[in-house]
């Protein structure tokens, strides 16, 4: 039996319709029964069909919220999703460095699934410098890893190819995501004397949003509750696939994943 009282931290922006960003890692943090808090980055106005408004939180309450966090409470696990601006990416980095966070997921978000960048042109070179370096796990999907290497990902080889390049600026681990891939939804796993293939059935459901979000947080999760790297990411695939199938058509455009989930199922 795991010890459940771990604390995890997510820093990312909010998504009001609940399906993406803080809303997503929170439930997640919940459903796998890790204690949830968060340091909101931005506030995006956003529901299922589309990202219509965001507004970044200043650099000062950022770092607070994140010194006050762990001058107080430790994470096991940290997970940063949507940091939009070159200048709240070096804060964050350099907030972080100061406490040396337990099993730092990075997830490289930089499109949302309608298409708005949440990532701003110029914050990438600080993505990659500053933030990629400290991951103990980074998780860009598809499109993500070819903005950071510049090298098309067509294949199961090119996931490897590009994964083994990310590698190399300095994380312990990628996982690249190959949801907007065609054929079934292959992950993969890199590391130093890894390579790890995860498949699953492609669920032909237009309930995706979120998805990225949530295996991250699911990944931080299980890390803090002590489970190895390929294991947090074979418990974080079955987690994500389970929350597809859970979904349900809520909204007018591209609904969420849904986190009700039968808890046995992960143990
Ligand atoms: N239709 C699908 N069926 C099964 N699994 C899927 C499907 N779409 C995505 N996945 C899985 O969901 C996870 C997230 O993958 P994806 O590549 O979509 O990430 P993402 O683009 O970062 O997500 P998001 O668009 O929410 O930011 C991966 O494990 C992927 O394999
Ligand atoms: C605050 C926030 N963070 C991340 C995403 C990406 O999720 P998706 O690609 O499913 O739209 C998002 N839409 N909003």
């Amino acid at each position: 039996m795991k010890n459940y009282k771990v604390a995890t931290l997510t820093i990312a922006g909010s998504d009001c319709s609940g399906g993406a960003g803080i809303q997503a890692d929170l439930k997640t943090f919940s459903a796998i029964g890790t204690y949830g808090m968060s340091v909101i980055t931005a506030i995006t106005a956003q529901n299922t069909q589309g990202v219509f408004e965001v507004e970044e939180l200043s650099k000062n309450i950022i770092k607070k919220q994140i010194e006050v966090v762990f001058d107080d409470i430790e994470p096991s696990a940290v997970k940063i999703g949507m940091v939009s601006s070159p200048e709240i990416i070096l804060e964050i980095a350099n907030t972080l460095k100061k406490y040396d966070p337990k099993n730092l997921v990075v997830d490289p978000v930089m499109m949302s699934k309608s298409g708005y960048s949440l990532l701003r042109p110029e914050a990438k070179e600080n993505m990659i410098k500053y933030l990629i370096p400290m991951a103990y796990i980074v998780t860009p999907n598809v499109p993500e890893a070819q903005e950071i290497t510049g090298m098309k990902i067509e294949t199961l080889e090119d996931m490897k190819i590009a994964g083994q390049k990310i590698l190399e600026m300095g994380p312990k681990h990628v996982l690249m995501k190959g949801g907007h891939l065609k054929g079934d939804a292959i992950d993969v796993l890199i590391g130093k004397d890894i390579f790890e293939v995860y498949e699953s059935k492609r669920l032909d459901r237009k309930n995706t949003h979120g998805t990225g979000c949530t295996i991250s947080s699911s990944i931080a999760s299980h890390l803090a509750l002590g489970y190895g790297i390929k294991e947090s990411v074979a418990l974080s695939k079955i987690y994500i696939t389970e929350a597809i199938k859970n979904s349900f058509d809520i909204g007018h455009g591209v609904g969420p994943v849904h986190h009700f989930y039968k808890f046995d199922k992960l143990k």
